[in-house]
């Protein structure tokens, strides 16, 4: 067999397998820009003709608009300075889809000057749609992570980030921040009594029933652990977090829970504290719990079913920080 012969079987061998891969190849002439090759297997994948990639041009304004100029212009640099490289794309489809692709470029240089290029392009449609699912259940992972999962209101740890951004917000604008604690009378008992699922349904409905005593778009409410709720309210003043937190107070009584081992009534009952400042530069801002909290249990210690405040209240008696049913 003459050489020349072996040759062109040889070539035909080649393109055989090139153009039965999922890979698909081609080659630019970088002097020119034009196509010089590219598989018959883009039809299949893009639907567009082999002889319709004439030059780089239409390779660019088959790219999607969002990544268009970014992924021409990354080629390019790397292309003039002979850095073999590797793309990811959404490629335009005859019939005006769009499918993920990376190309995969090799620069053949001559003298230290760019001549041609040639690379393979991979379907990359399948990986791209697990990553974006894979991004999308991340997504719902990080959301869950801040939701209580008895409740379904949001958690401590919501709670902490929200007081951090709200606290720096006071600071700047120089307005008040108000906490409400509030803890669940005798909930030890009322689970001794009923039980633990019907104490788990009692944290629901106190949840639901608290969430929905706060109605500004900027108030939190968040199950801060247990039996222990906290209503952050922003630029909310002493007298209206007062208010507020009567509201909760009144919203639980209302709600009707019979409890049968309490010894503050028939009814389920809460207590509160209440604590609201004026951050100040230096100021700590776990302080508005701490003084929230210490109010709490000044309310249960004075009877229970009641809110205490960190300042004094004016009463027909005279001064107090009490109020109670
Ligand atoms: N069912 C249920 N109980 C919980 C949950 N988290 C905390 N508890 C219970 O809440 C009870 C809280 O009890 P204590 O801290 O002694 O307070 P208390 O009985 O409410 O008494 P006072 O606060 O003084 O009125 C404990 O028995 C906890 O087991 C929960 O997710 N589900």
């Amino acid at each position: 067999m003459e050489s020349e012969d072996v040759i062109n079987q040889e070539d035909d061998v080649y393109k055989t397998l090139l153009e039965s891969t999922n890979a698909i190849p081609w080659k630019i002439n970088w002097e020119t820009k034009a196509f010089e090759y590219i598989g018959p297997q883009i039809e299949q994948l893009l639907g567009w003709s082999q002889d319709s990639w004439v030059s780089a041009q239409d390779w660019i304004d088959r790219i999607h608009m969002d990544e268009r100029d970014q992924t021409a212009q990354y080629c390019i640099n790397l292309c003039e300075k002979g850095t073999d490289h590797e793309a990811d794309y959404r490629a335009l489809t005859a019939d005006g889809r769009y499918v993920w692709v990376r190309d995969v470029v090799h620069v053949i240089r001559k003298n230290d000057v760019t001549t041609e290029l040639v690379g393979f392009m991979f379907d990359i449609s399948e990986r791209k749609a697990l990553e974006e699912e894979l991004q999308r259940a991340n997504k719902k992972l990080e959301a869950l992570s801040y939701l209580d999962g008895l409740t379904g209101v949001p958690n401590r740890r919501l709670y902490d980030q929200t007081l951090a951004s709200e606290w720096a917000r006071a600071l700047r604008s120089g307005s008040s921040l108000s906490l409400i604690v509030i803890d669940i009378d005798h909930f030890k008992d009322y689970n001794d009594q009923c039980g633990h699922i019907q104490g788990d349904e009692c944290l629901r409905q106190v949840a639901e029933a608290l969430q929905s005593v706060a109605v500004r778009s900027t108030d939190f409410f968040a199950r801060y652990g247990g039996e222990e709720f906290v209503l952050l309210l922003p630029d909310t003043a002493r007298e209206a977090a007062r208010d507020i937190a009567e509201r909760c107070r009144r919203c639980i009584l209302e709600l009707a829970l019979p409890h049968p081992a309490s010894s503050t009534g028939p009814l389920l009952t809460i207590s509160a504290g209440v604590a609201s400042l004026e951050p100040q530069p230096g100021d700590d801002s776990t302080e508005l719990f701490s003084t929230a909290d210490r109010m709490l249990y000044q309310a249960k210690r004075n009877g229970r079913n009641r809110f205490a405040c960190s300042w004094p209240i004016k009463t027909t008696d005279g001064e107090t920080n009490q109020a109670a049913g």
